[in-house]
């Protein structure tokens, strides 16, 4: 996260970390007690390494109550989600077990009614991605407002000139925005998590490449599926 700030602590206890040999490599969000929703590109840095979720966490690295690193059971990327592109970029990740919700670990609610956000609304996205352009990594969960773009202003030539599809959405970047390492993370707008953070044009904090997000609710009835085709 560019320019935004370490949140409160546990304030947003739906957040966790996916990680791989215990560094943080993506966000994701808690959306049920054994499902996480994270983006499919992170697939693509795990290799054949064991990939695990952190939840309940505020610091990546001091102990703290009801943090704990999670096994995974099964990963299912989008069917259609591919290297390529920011098509269906998204990624439910089944939890070895069922976590126990506490203050700290809660499942965040997502959007099922398919209609843009308007315009202006003003969201929120979290994540332990890099904070500089150096590439500098916090140890505490950072978070940034950002106002959603209109699809007709993020598709001009000076944006991404059509490239944005109803299944996706943009934010502002004027330097505050996602970047390295929040990929997967929601984006929260009064409250439900209306979009993930894609990767994109890796671009982080330049104005005339808006964040992009994979608009959630598309992707109710798959998600639903999954969850009904799942072994418990
Ligand atoms: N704001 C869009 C967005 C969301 C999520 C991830 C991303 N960026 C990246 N995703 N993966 C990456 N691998 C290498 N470099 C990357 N961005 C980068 C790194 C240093 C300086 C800088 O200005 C940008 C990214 C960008």
């Amino acid at each position: 996260i560019l320019r935004g700030q370490e949140t409160p602590p546990h304030q947003r206890p739906y957040m966790v970390s996916l990680q791989v040999g215990g560094k943080h490599l993506c966000g994701g969000a808690l959306i049920a007690d054994q499902w996480v929703l994270s983006a499919a590109h992170c697939l693509e840095e795990v290799g054949n390494e064991t990939l695990q979720v952190l939840v309940g966490a505020h610091s990546l690295s001091e102990a703290e109550p009801n943090k704990r690193l999670v096994g995974v059971r099964a990963l299912f990327p989008h069917p259609n989600s591919s290297v390529e592109n920011n098509h269906d970029d998204l990624l439910l990740v089944q939890l070895e077990e069922r976590v126990a919700t506490n203050p700290h670990v809660q499942a965040l609610a997502f959007q099922r009614n398919d209609r843009d956000v308007p315009a202006g609304t003003q969201c929120e996205v979290a994540g332990w991605g890099i904070i500089s352009n150096t590439g500098k990594l916090p140890d505490k969960l950072q978070y940034v407002e950002l106002a959603v773009i209109s699809r007709t202003i993020c598709n001009t030539r000076i944006h991404y000139d059509g490239a944005i599809t109803e299944k996706l959405m943009c934010t502002e970047s004027k330097k505050k925005d996602s970047c390295k390492g929040d990929s997967g993370g929601p984006l929260v707008c009064n409250g439900v998590a209306e979009g993930v953070v894609a990767t994109g044009s890796r671009v982080c904090g330049n104005w005339k490449k808006p964040g992009i997000y994979t608009r959630i609710p598309p992707y109710a009835a798959w998600i639903t599926s999954i969850w009904d085709a799942a072994r418990p």
